[in-house]
């Protein structure tokens, strides 16, 4: 078919970080972090502990304090307000999941909906390169049965598994031009995991996907390329297969020795 993936424009990043630094409380943990998120599959950051992950997320959110470059199809986004960049199509599915446990599922994923119309420029067309509204509701009714099953069951009796699926599934409702997940997995039991991961596998063929993930299974599963952060600088960027196909490569970057498969959370 014509329409298969060599057949489209060279692939221009739809995330360009470059330069960025984030000071929390005073203290700068992120610092002069530059990498490209290309415009399909899953781009996964590693690190160790505490290397700075979660708050480069935030920062290219516009969550911290910062400074650098963001820049969102080619255009920066470094100046706007957190809003303003969530709704040009970044969406955020954060490490604590936030749903809102007084509420039901359903609710939940009502609340989470963007209005038409308040959008970028093709929320306000109605259709969007990932489908109409509509559309991005029966993905997400396809890709969590479970949560149409228990749409009147109060979020906040939800499994962590099922927090996480609700969480995943609010960012999937909107137009988003990238989401970013920050460990998805994280505390779930094994079996759990794998739904998660097997989840976001779909649905990152929808949209591109920034995923912080310190499980290397889920990154063989899931991602093509890494992005590796320590002491909150990249140290390495490159094909996924590359570096875990390489124990050496792993146990320095990560700290990770052979057979075991979890960077330390
Ligand atoms: N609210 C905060 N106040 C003070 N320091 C913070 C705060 N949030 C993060 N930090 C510090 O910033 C650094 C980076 O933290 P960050 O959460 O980004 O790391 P991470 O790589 O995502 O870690 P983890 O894998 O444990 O989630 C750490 O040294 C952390 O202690």
């Amino acid at each position: 078919m014509s329409g298969s993936r060599q057949a489209r424009p060279a692939e221009k990043p739809v995330l360009e970080v470059r330069g960025l630094s984030a000071r929390i409380a005073g203290q700068e943990v992120v610092h002069d972090v530059s990498f490209e998120v290309p415009a399909s599959g899953v781009t996964a950051v590693l690190g160790r502990n505490g290397v700075g992950k979660t708050s480069t997320l935030r920062a290219i959110l516009g969550l911290v304090e910062r400074s650098g470059e963001v820049l969102l199809d080619g255009v920066r986004v470094d100046g706007e307000r957190t809003d303003r960049i969530v709704r040009r199509g970044v969406g955020y599915v954060p490490e604590d999941r936030e749903v809102f446990a007084g509420l039901t599922v359903a609710e939940n994923l009502r609340l989470a909906e963007r209005r038409a119309g308040s959008g970028g420029r093709a929320e306000r067309s109605g259709t969007t390169a990932h489908g109409t509204t509509a559309e991005r509701r029966e993905l997400v009714d396809a890709l969590f049965p479970d949560l149409v099953k228990r749409a009147g069951q109060r979020a906040g009796t939800l499994s962590g598994g099922q927090q996480q699926m609700v969480s995943l599934a609010r960012a999937l409702l909107n137009e988003n031009r990238i989401l970013l997940v920050d460990e998805p997995t994280k505390g779930l039991a094994p079996r759990i995991v794998t739904e998660v991961a097997e989840t976001l596998a779909t649905a990152a063929q929808t949209v591109p996907v920034l995923l912080v993930e310190q499980n290397l299974q889920v990154v063989e599963r899931l991602a093509e390329r890494v992005v590796v952060i320590d002491a909150g600088r990249v140290v390495h960027t490159g094909p996924a297969r590359e570096l875990l196909d390489d124990p050496e490569l792993v146990q320095r970057l990560l700290g990770v020795s052979a057979g075991e498969t979890e960077v330390a959370r």
